[in-house]
């Protein structure tokens, strides 16, 4: 049986030791495009060792935080070729610091029958001596594994303002984008492998989806929160629609002034096709 739901969520929690330096909050900064134009003081502050701002979406990456361990927790037995990054959000507790060094405590909080696939929701909480840093939660979609009888879980609800966008930035990423994100810890050669694509359904090698969240989050920050990335309290999204590197994000953001900016990314090139959707980014106001 390739999902056991009983014995999935009666894993117990497992923990890994992570740690990280500036060298790769500018490496994970660098896999978004940050840098452009390498003279701006703004572009420099995230892929510069000197006074280094840290995205709160480095949290994805941390030290390996997210990881594959999924493929290890008990009653889950499911193939790489079939899993698509479906949703993530991050809660940061207080600003994550450009040297760490942290404990990642990861379970299996929900798994969701979708009739044709299966969506597992994990939760990983990384803590230092002082406490929570930050918590991840990440929804997995994998195709085919279906159909096991269990609960059906939530919808997606859109929540986006009925009225124009305040801010549309567009963001062009280079062709070989996914190829220098991956150097941050995701490896799944979905990303990378024409062959592996393929198998999995696409033309090409696909973008990761922590990737074009983390462009989106710096999006945001350096266009409504002037670039203090320590104003940002959480940040959600569902992966919607595949993008291919190469492509320009455009970034849509509605800030009520009040603390919430709901943004959609999509794709210019292919007539706006929705790549990240509900996406909610919350700031100290
Ligand atoms: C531990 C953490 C490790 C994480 C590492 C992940 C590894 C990475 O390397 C992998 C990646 O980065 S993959 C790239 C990023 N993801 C994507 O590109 C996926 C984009 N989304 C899609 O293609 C479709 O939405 C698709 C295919 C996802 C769904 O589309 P459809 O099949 O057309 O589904 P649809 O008919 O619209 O809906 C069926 C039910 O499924 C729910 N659903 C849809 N999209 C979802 C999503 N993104 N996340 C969660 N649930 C989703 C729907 O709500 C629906 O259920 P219900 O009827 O109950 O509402």
């Amino acid at each position: 049986m390739p999902i056991d739901p009983d014995k999935a969520l009666a894993a117990p929690a497992t923990s890994v030791e992570l740690a990280w330096s500036p060298k790769d909050v500018q490496l994970y900064h660098l896999g978004l495009g940050a840098g452009v134009p390498a003279t701006d003081p703004a572009e420099l502050a995230y892929v510069y060792e000197k006074d280094l701002s840290v995205l709160p979406t480095f949290a994805v990456v941390a030290g390996g935080a997210l990881g594959f361990s999924l493929f290890e927790n008990p009653g889950i037995d499911i193939q790489l070729v079939n899993i698509l990054h479906g949703g993530q959000s991050i809660t940061v507790h207080r600003a994550i610091p450009a040297t760490g060094q942290a404990t990642a405590t990861a379970r299996v909080t929900d798994i969701w029958d979708k009739g044709k696939a299966a969506v597992i929701r994990t939760e990983s909480v990384i803590a230092d001596a002082d406490g929570p840093i930050w918590t991840n939660h990440s929804q997995i979609f994998v195709r085919g594994e279906g159909g096991f009888g269990g609960e059906r879980g939530p919808s997606a609800v859109d929540s986006t303002p009925d009225r124009e966008p305040d801010h549309v930035v567009e963001v062009k990423t280079l062709e070989q984008l996914a190829l220098i994100y991956r150097l941050s810890g995701d490896w799944n050669p979905l990303h990378a492998d024409p062959e592996f694509a393929a198998m999995a359904g696409f033309d090409r090698p696909i973008l990761h989806g922590l990737c074009s969240y983390g462009i989106t989050c710096k999006a945001v920050v350096d266009t409504v929160l002037g670039g203090d990335v320590t104003r940002v309290t959480e940040y959600s999204t569902r992966f919607a629609g595949v993008f291919f590197p190469g492509e320009t994000m455009r970034v849509k953001m509605w800030d009520d002034g009040a603390g919430r900016v709901d943004v959609v990314s999509t794709s210019a090139e292919r007539d706006d096709a929705v790549v990240l959707a509900n996406t909610v980014l919350t700031y100290k106001v």
